[in-house]
């Protein structure tokens, strides 16, 4: 069994045996039939990957992980809101009639800000550090701007990563305050597993431990049966994580730099309903 199944499975059973049920309360979230999507959750969770250990995908159902890395890219590289630079369909339901999804996420990867060394926008000052000050503690991104909340179309959810070196590696902190956690939880885990990746290549350095701190972690009521299908599946062991090695701007990846080698998964489920 993957390491990532392994906490997958930890942090579904917590949630459906001990997390609370938003019934009877007024939630946001809709299915698409217009009934409120309510969710089983537990709050505060903190799961931890070594990445110098093994790639953390779930093998108890396949994470698309190509469709995973041009959204990671697409906010982080192209610093895009519109999803006609997003080569699959999973924000259209947010998207307005130009394609955008307002001042979020890669919107707020691309503002510039002043430094002392001049103007910079949170993915290159996190780059610039890397490289002249890798044991600085102040590398971090922050995109919940809340001067921009009202023009963003979903509040960000995966909201702020921290990086940190020891030694020669890179470790990584994302801070999530909502996380579906059938649909996007383990999406998100292979996203930031493999923007780790990347910026330890691009500083000269190894990819470390990745924590994920999640504040709201949910399974939403539809996905329940799905959620306990996997629970009774068999695992099998992670893949092996191919990264060009001759890629040294973070600019120039590319989703053909990467590749599993052995990925070894259980069957899709089909049809999974996203709230919206
Ligand atoms: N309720 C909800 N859950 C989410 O996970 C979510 C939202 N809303 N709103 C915005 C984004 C969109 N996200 C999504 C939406 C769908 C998939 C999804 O269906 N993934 C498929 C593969 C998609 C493909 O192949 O194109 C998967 O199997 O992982 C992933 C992330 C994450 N976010
Ligand atoms: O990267 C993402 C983006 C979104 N989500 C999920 C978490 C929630 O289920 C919804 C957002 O609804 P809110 O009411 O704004 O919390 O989207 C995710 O898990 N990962």
């Amino acid at each position: 069994m993957s390491q990532a199944d392994a906490i997958f499975k930890a942090m579904c059973k917590e949630i459906l045996e001990h997390g609370a049920s938003s019934e009877g309360e007024d939630v946001r979230p809709r299915w698409e039939d217009g009934s409120p999507a309510h969710t089983w959750k537990r709050f505060g969770v903190v799961n931890r990957y070594d990445l110098s250990r093994e790639f953390p995908i779930l093998t108890l159902r396949g994470t698309n992980f190509k469709a995973a890395i041009d959204e990671i890219l697409w906010i982080w590289q192209k610093k895009s809101n519109n999803i006609h630079d997003l080569n699959s369909r999973i924000w259209d339901s947010w998207a307005d009639k130009d394609g955008t999804i307002g001042k979020a996420y890669g919107y707020q990867l691309g503002v510039k800000h002043q430094y002392k060394e001049g103007m910079f926008d949170q993915v290159d000052r996190v780059l610039y550090d890397l490289k002249h000050n890798p044991y600085s503690r102040r590398i971090l991104t922050n995109i919940y701007n809340h001067q921009d909340l009202h023009a963003m179309h979903l509040y960000p959810c995966a909201y702020s990563m921290t990086f940190n070196v020891t030694g020669r590696k890179l470790n990584g902190l994302l801070n999530q305050r909502s996380n579906d956690v059938l649909v996007a939880n383990n999406w998100n885990v292979v996203q930031y597993a493999v923007l780790l990746h990347m910026f330890a290549q691009v500083s000269g350095l190894e990819a470390g431990e990745l924590v994920h701190v999640i504040a709201d972690a949910h399974i939403y009521d539809r996905h329940v049966p799905l959620v306990e299908e996997l629970l009774g599946r068999e695992a099998y062991p992670a893949p092996r994580f191919v990264m060009n090695p001759e890629v040294k701007d973070f600019y120039s990846f590319t989703v053909e730099d990467f590749s599993l080698e052995d990925y070894k998964k259980g069957p899709q489920l089909k049809g999974i309903p996203v709230a919206v």
